[in-house]
């Protein structure tokens, strides 16, 4: 058996990066940037004010006549519609939050301490504070680089990218992914079963799920028996037109394990493990022309948290991101648990209020059964405790790691 964290960095070892595609701004949250992106403009390009007002000279502001002059107004400025002239001294404009500050006038002194009386304006303040105005280039100047290559794309990442003139965004292109379930045994979900020998197929739709939602492209999800051609017609099918290609079951051993022998047969360069891990042990990969190949094993349990561990982090690598072996945070155990085996146990927990967490926060509580075949513990959990492998026994309020999903 190989260690967990050798597994991964030999899987990851082979990961190259995905090409980028243009994306609209407003589908490009959560995707990784290709390049990095410069304003195509200053913001502001001109002065703004920041307040409704009148727009003065600050010479006109100071001395000892402050906070009784009067000022003759010469016109308007709005956002959007600027005055054209010139303020002169003893001249004001009137002006509204996000309009140009015309020409001449360095002060906007705010409405509220203004008396208007038709084209004259007394204003009560001395000098009006400086963040009235927003200066020209304040935010950013054309031509800086305003975001980088490799972040993820934020919703202010994307106002940021739309005020500097951008419409869309060159991110990494979602990993395609196709997914085949194997198994006579295997019904696709919703239609009728007629014999006890039948189950449905409830890991596909569950992997799928879990690399979907981290952004991944599910481009075919197909179900095949125990039929080494028929396979191999599939996973040919699908290596044309995925990044990733995932089998679930048939990695072991049995005489129906059909996987392994297809995809050496199809020219797939494999590492076949036997992981030193709980649920998860069987798992193959290689990769063929651009293909990554990633044989999962067919307990719903195991195929879950292999697809967290290795797959998900897979596909996230592929996609641009910086992603880890999941390892978890320290969350204090709410019951006693015994020495653990050679293979590193990630046991399926409920999250429960607990005095040991401190301020009602949580412990951590293993389910009582751990076969890897029960979706009914693994929908009723919050995450995984990690054990590591001989582990010795802990007591209760101890710290494990634990991967909350
Ligand atoms: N002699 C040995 N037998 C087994 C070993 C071993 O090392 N030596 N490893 C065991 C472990 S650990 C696991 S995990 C399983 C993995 O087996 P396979 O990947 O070959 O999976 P299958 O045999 O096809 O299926 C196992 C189990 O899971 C059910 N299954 C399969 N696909 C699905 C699906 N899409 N949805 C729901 N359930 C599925 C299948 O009916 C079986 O019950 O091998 C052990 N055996
Ligand atoms: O390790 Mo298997 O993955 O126990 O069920």
């Amino acid at each position: 058996m190989i260690a967990v964290e050798e597994a991964f960095t030999r899987l990851m070892r082979q990961v190259v990066p995905l090409d980028s595609e243009p994306c609209p701004l407003e589908k490009a949250g959560g995707r990784v940037l290709a390049a990095d992106i410069a304003a195509r403009k200053s913001q502001p390009a001109a002065a703004l004010s920041a307040m409704d007002g009148y727009a003065v000279r600050a010479t006109d502001l100071s001395g000892a006549e402050t906070g009784s002059r009067t000022f003759t107004v010469i016109g308007e400025s709005a956002a959007g519609s600027p005055f054209a002239g010139e303020v002169r001294t003893g001249q004001a404009v009137r002006i509204f939050t996000g309009a140009l500050v015309p020409d001449g006038a360095d002060q906007i002194v705010i409405q509220e301490n203004a008396v208007r009386d038709g084209d004259a304006v007394r204003l009560t303040a001395g000098p009006a504070p400086l963040d009235n105005i927003r200066p020209a280039g304040g935010d950013f100047t054309s031509g800086d680089t305003v975001l980088h290559a490799g972040a993820r794309v934020t919703p202010a990442m994307i106002g940021l990218a739309a005020a500097c003139g951008h419409g869309e965004l060159p991110v990494v292109r979602r990993a395609r992914v196709a997914l085949i379930s194997t198994g006579d045994e295997l019904v696709p979900p919703g239609q009728s079963i007629d014999s006890p020998a039948q189950i449905y197929d409830s890991a596909g739709p569950m992997v799928a799920a879990l690399l979907g939602d981290a952004g991944a492209d599910i481009v075919m999800q197909r179900h095949v028996g125990d039929d080494a051609a028929a396979l191999e017609r599939c996973l040919g099918e699908a290596g044309m037109q995925a990044d990733v290609v995932l089998t679930i079951g048939g990695a072991s051993v049995g005489d129906k394990d059909f996987v392994h022998p297809v995809l050496q047969r199809m020219g797939v360069a494999l590492d076949v493990w036997k992981i030193a891990m709980r649920p998860g042990k069987p798992m193959m990969f290689g990769r063929r022309d651009g293909t990554v190949f990633v044989g999962l094993p067919g307990n719903p349990a195991s195929a879950f948290v292999s697809a967290l561990l290795f797959v998900r982090p897979l596909t996230a690598t592929l996609m641009g991101q910086t992603a880890t072996l999941p390892t978890g945070r320290p969350v204090p155990l709410g019951t006693d648990l015994p020495a653990n085996g050679p293979r590193q146990h990630y046991m399926r927990a409920r999250l429960v209020h607990d005095p040991l967490g401190g301020d009602g926060e949580h412990a951590v509580i293993p389910a009582e059964t751990q076969d890897s075949s029960l979706l009914s513990v693994l929908a009723d959990s919050d995450g995984l405790i990690v054990r590591p492998a001989m582990a010795p026994p802990v007591t209760r309020g101890c710290h494990v790691f634990f991967i909350a999903y």
